[in-house]
């Protein structure tokens, strides 16, 4: 098969059948060469990360409906049009009448190569609108986050938020503390340079963290910067007793474990069997020995446990994640209104049931990677509205703009001790 129809059965698979971009398409484009490899993610991801913009530019041709998998493939060819330089511009033409000819009977193969020329004679079509809608086409978000965002943090932070949206993600790494040191890391593979919001944190310009010497060994884990900022507040010390309600695939567990010098123990829950294994994995492959990983839903965790048993909970709630669109851009185009309030209800449980378990004295962390006060500060307001034993320490939104990394929300909490 072609590289291009490749992208497109890709690109069809994820947008319509929602199967997780970055895992999926690793494994479809395998077997194909590495120039064919880099050709269909950049068309895979390009076409997601721009969709709204590149439907923008042709919609206005069609009078009649259009099959969903026809319109994608009018999207990537004008994402190549547009974004690629050194793409043949009848090679693009030629290939998706091709696609089209196979599919539906041929329908719609003459209406996508007259659409396509025309675009090619007519050019860009200019963003007309009122500025929420010109950034909301612009940057490929849908009106109503951008909406959200403006009302929520103001016009200036929606647009920083969109147009960060539209750039690439630093690699970033954490540094395996329990066997070497940053400067160890750097010395030995120049690649690494210092991250700037954490002691741990390093960003990587070689490529592939994944293929380094540095990860194969169990020496750096993979972990964007704002994320490493959470276990910092958690501040688990070594011999405290911790729990992890939402912990796979473990991410943060290790980097705690690391910070408590794998000593004393972390009870590592998660819900979803196949994503608990990945914290034992991440954990053996870091040598952490402290973490509990168990497929338990944290929700019922104090019918298991002692209430009041924990030194410190960590809360790294199921959320949106609008914060990392940046990073999964198959986000952009599955995201709907309703994702913003279907998970209050169970985010709120978790704080309530995580409050339970913590020691009086003892300190709880709540974080998400979205931008949505509703899932941040509003929740982190009703929980303290219902708690009077609670008190708001601090809390802190990373915006993704301003270190190159995810956005994150976290608020730290203590419980009061007993009179
Ligand atoms: C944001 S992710 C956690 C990321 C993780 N803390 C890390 O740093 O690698 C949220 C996780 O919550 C899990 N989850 C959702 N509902 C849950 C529940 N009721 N009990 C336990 N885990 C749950 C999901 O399976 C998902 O893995």
């Amino acid at each position: 098969m072609k590289a291009r129809e490749k992208a497109y059965n890709c690109l069809c698979d994820i947008v319509l059948g929602k199967s997780y971009s970055n895992l999926y398409l690793r494994k479809e484009i395998n077997d194909f060469s590495s120039a064919d490899k880099g050709l269909i993610t950049n068309i895979v991801y390009g076409t997601m990360q721009n969709y709204l913009y590149l439907r923008y530019q042709w919609e206005a041709y069609v009078q009649s409906d259009i099959a969903a998998d026809m319109a994608l493939l009018m999207d990537m060819s004008i994402y190549q049009f547009l974004f690629m330089d050194k793409v043949p511009e009848y090679a693009v033409v030629n290939e998706a009448v091709e696609i089209a000819a196979k599919k539906h009977k041929g329908k719609y193969k003459a209406m996508i190569n007259a659409m396509l020329r025309r675009f090619l004679r007519e050019g860009k079509r200019p963003i007309l609108g009122d500025a929420l809608f010109q950034l909301s086409i612009k940057t490929s978000h849908p009106l109503w986050v951008v909406k959200m965002w403006e009302k929520q943090y103001g016009y200036e932070i929606a647009e920083r938020i969109c147009l960060d949206d539209q750039g690439a993600p630093a690699l970033a790494a954490r540094v395996n503390t329990c066997v070497t040191s940053r400067d160890e890391i750097i010395a030995a593979n120049p690649d690494f340079e210092k991250g700037c919001l954490s002691e741990d944190a390093l960003i990587y310009h070689g490529g592939n963290i994944a293929d380094t010497k540095e990860y194969l060994t169990g020496r750096v884990s993979i972990q964007d910067e704002a994320s490493q900022c959470v276990a910092l507040l958690v501040d688990p010390q070594p011999d405290e007793s911790i729990l992890d309600m939402c912990a796979a695939p473990g991410t943060k567990t290790c980097h705690m474990a690391q910070l408590m010098k794998n000593e004393g123990e972390i009870i590592a829950l998660d819900i979803h069997e196949h994503r608990v294994e990945l914290i034992s994995n991440a954990a053996a492959r870091l040598g952490l020995s402290i973490i509990q990983p168990w497929c338990f839903d944290a929700c019922e965790i104090n019918h298991e446990y002692d209430e009041e048993s924990f030194d410190r909970v960590l809360v790294d709630a199921p959320c949106s994640g609008y914060g990392v669109m940046k990073r999964k851009n198959d986000i952009k185009v599955h995201m709907q209104p309703e994702d913003m309030d279907t998970l209050l209800p169970l985010q709120a449980k978790l704080l309530d049931t995580a409050f339970k378990m913590v020691k009086p004295g003892g300190v709880l962390v709540y974080s998400t990677c979205t931008l949505n006060k509703k899932e941040n500060e509003k929740q982190i307001e009703k929980f303290l509205g219902l708690h009077d034993n609670a008190q708001l320490i601090s809390q802190r939104t990373i915006f993704p703009y301003e270190y190159n990394t995810d956005g994150f929300y976290m608020a730290k909490l203590v419980k009061a001790e007993k009179a």
